[in-house]
């Protein structure tokens, strides 16, 4: 049974999915760094929500991890690049707390612009300010979004409906989306120059980081209102408190900051500013939402193969994931075995795919594939890791598509180009077994097993029986024998299955044969 670790608080609906999915669960919150890194070691999946922090330490101290899970949107506290290097898929959960922090945005607008905690404190210690507090109204007024994707929509909705102007500025904005939307796209400064309240809906991301800077608050007008609900480092915190304590920024609502959690700030205390713990998502629909999503998710992963919304790896329905499975296996195999048989630095790979299987999503083919031709070099990729790991080492990597008539069979080709020569195997499903169907060239049918030894050898008479007779005197009993030619008298191919590991030196013995050009063990 697969066994989670939840390391941060969470709803216990969390907790409840993963048992009645039949996942061992430990719930474990405020673990130090080190505490994490001892147990880690025992689980198969991390669920976290912002607290704790997976980086690079911990992801290599967690030897059976496959999944990390984020009961929310921001995945900036996961290392995804060790996550993708280990094979560890990360995933989250990116609608769930959306509308909540939605709502979190407007009621910091809100705030702002009539400064309720302020009032409600001082009315609370008996002051009655009354002539101390004018806001702003909110009606006809402009309101900037910066990043425009699923929060700032539902900002954009909820400002159109207290009747504001909406403007937004988000690269991967479509104009007809923005039409669709109600709000006017606009480039960044001119964002910045006309919005009389700015509200910031990016993750944080290079493009992104110090967005509000100083430069940018000088553009603005003066009595504009800043809301952050995304991440801290989206705003230059010194700059806005100097617009703060100039007056030029009326107020500003911050839910989240550059370092968290953040017990000291120098805005703090400044007037006109309103600050949240990172509230954002902390309502307890959102909750409940991400937590049992987060869970659905990393149970369907561990016992199902199925992925959704992972940051790292291709998408896997649970539809899909039954139907992948035999060609995944195929393609595993396929790449292990010709991972084995190659010698020399990979350049480029070519994946065909024909009939039937063109219907499925190939990309898990495909990486699964991958997985298995790095394997003889890597022993710790899998499909998550093997894309980028390829990637990274300059592969090349094509997929094509022939969609024939004859669609019952389908049929993966797999062509692994080195600086020497071009390796080709094709694969197919029969009654449900994975098959090799040609190899190198040669056709054959022939079975994928534990132990194999492939020979490349002159077609000449002989050579079956000496091969048997090395076999024989090394005690090597033969399981499967599949033999393939090009033509007459040139080359062929064999590939033999045998009974158990193959002896050390048996490979030595096969190659001294007369027409024995190449011999390989394929260990599976
Ligand atoms: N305070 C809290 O508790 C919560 C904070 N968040 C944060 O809110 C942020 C937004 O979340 P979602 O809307 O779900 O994400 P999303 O991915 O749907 O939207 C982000 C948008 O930012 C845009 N973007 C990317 N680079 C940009 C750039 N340089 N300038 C302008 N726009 C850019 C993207 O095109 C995308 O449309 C995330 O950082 C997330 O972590 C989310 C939930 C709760
Ligand atoms: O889990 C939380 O409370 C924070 C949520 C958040 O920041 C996010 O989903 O990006």
């Amino acid at each position: 049974m697969p066994k989670v670790l939840i390391a941060d608080k969470m709803s216990a609906a969390a907790t409840q999915v993963f048992r009645q999915r039949g996942v061992d669960v430990d719930v474990i919150t405020g673990l130090s760094k080190e505490e994490l890194i001892n147990i880690i070691p025992d689980y198969d999946g991390l669920a976290v929500r912002s607290t704790t922090r997976p980086d690079a330490e911990i992801i290599a101290a967690a030897k059976n991890l496959k999944v990390i899970g984020r009961a929310g949107i921001g995945v900036d506290n996961v290392d995804i690049k060790s996550a993708t290097d280990r094979g560890v898929v990360v995933m989250n959960t990116p609608f769930g707390n959306a509308i909540t922090t939605a709502e979190h945005a407007i009621a910091m607008l809100f705030s702002a612009a009539r400064q309720i905690p302020a009032a409600s404190a001082r009315t609370q210690n008996g002051e009655w300010p009354k002539s101390d507090f004018k806001g702003v109204e909110l009606f006809n007024k402009t309101l900037g979004i910066i990043g425009c994707g699923n929060i700032g929509a539902l900002v954009a909705e909820r400002a159109l409906g207290l009747k504001m102007k909406v403007i937004a500025f988000d690269p991967y904005l479509t104009k007809e989306r923005a039409v669709k939307l109600g709000v006017e796209k606009v480039e960044l400064d001119a964002l910045f120059q006309r919005a009389d309240a700015i509200t910031l809906h990016t993750p944080l991301v290079e493009g992104t980081k110090g967005i509000v800077s100083r430069e940018r608050l000088g553009m603005t007008k003066k009595g504009v209102i800043i809301v952050n609900c995304a991440r801290g480092g989206l705003v230059d915190e010194e700059a806005l408190k100097d617009a703060l304590d100039a007056g030029h920024v009326r107020a500003a609502a911050l839910d989240v900051f550059a370092v968290e959690p953040a017990k000291a700030h120098p805005l703090f205390g400044t007037p006109n500013f309103i600050a949240t713990p990172h509230l954002g998502a902390s309502t307890l629909e959102a909750q409940e939402n991400v937590a049992v999503q987060v869970a659905e998710q990393m149970a369907d992963y561990l016992l199902t193969g199925a992925v959704s919304n992972a940051l790292n790896t291709p998408s896997i329905s649970a539809e899909e994931a039954p139907r992948l499975k035999p060609f995944v296996d195929l393609a595993d195999k396929m790449g292990r075995m010709t991972g084995q048989l190659i010698h020399d630095p990979i350049k480029a790979v070519e994946f065909t795919y024909k009939g039937a299987v063109t219907d499925l999503n190939t990309n898990p083919i495909t990486a699964a594939a991958l997985a298995g031709l790095l394997k003889a070099a890597m022993p710790d990729v899998n499909m998550v890791s093997a894309p980028v790991l390829a990637k990274e080492r300059g592969i090349e990597i094509k997929e094509s598509y022939v969609d024939e008539a004859e669609r019952a069979e389908s049929l993966i080709r797999l062509a692994v180009e080195t600086a020497k020569r071009k390796f080709v195997v094709v694969g197919t499903i029969y009654r449900g077994e994975p098959r090799i169907v040609r190899l190198f060239g040669v056709p054959m049918d022939a079975a994928f097993s534990p132990n194999m030894i492939y020979v490349r050898n002159a077609d000449k008479p002989g050579f079956i029986g000496e091969l048997g007779g090395v076999l024989g005197r090394n005690k090597v009993n033969i399981a499967t024998f599949s033999l393939g030619r090009m033509k007459k008298d040139e080359e062929a191919v064999c590939l033999v299955s045998v009974d158990g590991p193959v002896p050390a030196n048996l490979a030595e013995e096969i190659r001294a044969i007369d027409q024995v050009k190449i011999v390989d063990v394929v260990e599976m």
